[in-house]
């Protein structure tokens, strides 16, 4: 059996993966995938937002794959590996996941090697917010770095002037990388999918110490809330509330669902620093419980002040 390839797919927290993710899965592209999902929180809201096909997703909460459940990452590969009946491994990082130890698996661990073979790193760059997360954290420069492929993505956002100057800019961290302009994170997979690109020796000219970082680097700075309600919301003092929160505090990705008062209908929220989306997802069902589940992800945030304010948001 000749190794499976395996794509990292990564970037900084609302860059655009889950929509990459769907983009891929959804392509006419002849792979059987299965797909490993990381999330930082204990609620997953990325595995309800993967639109269901046929390929086998794992799902890995609570942690992050490169360091807290890096573990699990070894025991998920080998579980999928025996279960059989793929021939591409996706694996979604979260968005704060440094990608180095996460591709490490697959170099270091000889149980591994003769079963998957790395082909790449793809990152997602919102090109929007890309420079304010780069001046922030270290997580988003070292996700920049190491990418086999960029994606500048949210293209719709942004001038033409201003993606040039970002290229440039990307370019001095990453001197490799392939560089594609995306909108909702459509790239040719043609161009981006088995391409064997993975390149140790770049990885190791960008950052020698490549292969003696795991657990070197943390992020435990940012910090992940999930809260739960079973009464509806009122989508105007959600919306106040959340553009208030957003201008006070550093939250830099808030998402989940919404129940919203007097609406059948199951609402989807993303909030990527100061930009937020409500959109309409399914009818609920006769029998569910209509509970909003909502994640904020951000430095220095208040869990208790959420909590209460999200309180005071209930209809
Ligand atoms: N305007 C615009 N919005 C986009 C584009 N691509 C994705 N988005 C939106 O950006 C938000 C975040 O997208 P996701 O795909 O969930 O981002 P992510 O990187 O998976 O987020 P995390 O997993 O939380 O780190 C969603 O509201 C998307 O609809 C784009 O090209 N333009």
């Amino acid at each position: 059996m000749n190794p499976v390839p395996v794509t990292i797919l990564t970037g900084f927290l609302g860059a655009g993966k889950t929509t990459l993710l769907n983009y891929i899965l959804k392509q006419n592209h002849g792979y059987k995938f299965a797909v490993i999902i990381n999330e930082v929180g204990r609620i997953g809201i990325d595995g309800a937002l993967v639109e269901k096909t046929s390929d086998d997703i794992l799902e890995l909460s609570n942690g992050c794959l490169c360091c807290t459940v890096r573990k699990d990452l070894v025991k998920g590969v080998q579980n999928l590996v025996k279960k059989g009946g793929f021939d591409y491994l996706l694996i979604e990082t979260t968005g704060i996941a440094d990608p180095g130890p996460v591709a490490q698996t697959f170099l270091n661990i000889p149980a591994l090697q003769q079963f998957v073979r790395m082909d790449s790193i793809i990152t997602v760059v919102d090109s929007e917010q890309i420079e304010k997360q780069m001046k922030e954290t270290e997580t988003a420069r070292e996700q920049v770095a190491m990418a086999d492929f960029l994606l500048l993505n949210k293209t719709d956002l942004v001038s033409a002037e201003h993606l040039a100057k970002l290229e440039a800019k990307v370019r001095e961290l990453n001197p490799h990388a392939t560089i594609f302009h995306t909108n909702q994170s459509q790239a040719n997979l043609k161009e981006i999918l088995d391409m064997n690109a993975f390149k140790l020796d770049h990885k190791l000219s960008v950052d020698p110490e490549f292969l003696n970082e795991l657990n070197a680097r943390h992020h435990h700075d940012i910090q992940s809330f999930s809260f739960e309600f079973d009464k509806p919301f009122n989508v105007e003092k959600f919306e106040f509330f959340v553009q208030k929160l957003s201008e006070n505090e550093k939250v830099y990705r808030s998402k989940g669902f919404i129940s919203i008062a007097g609406n059948p209908r199951r609402a989807i929220f993303h909030g990527v620093n100061n930009r937020f989306t409500i959109m309409w997802d399914r009818l609920w069902e006769k029998d569910e419980t209509r509970a909003s589940q909502l994640v904020f992800i951000g430095k220095q945030l208040d869990d208790k002040k959420i909590r209460a304010e999200l309180e005071k948001c209930l209809a």
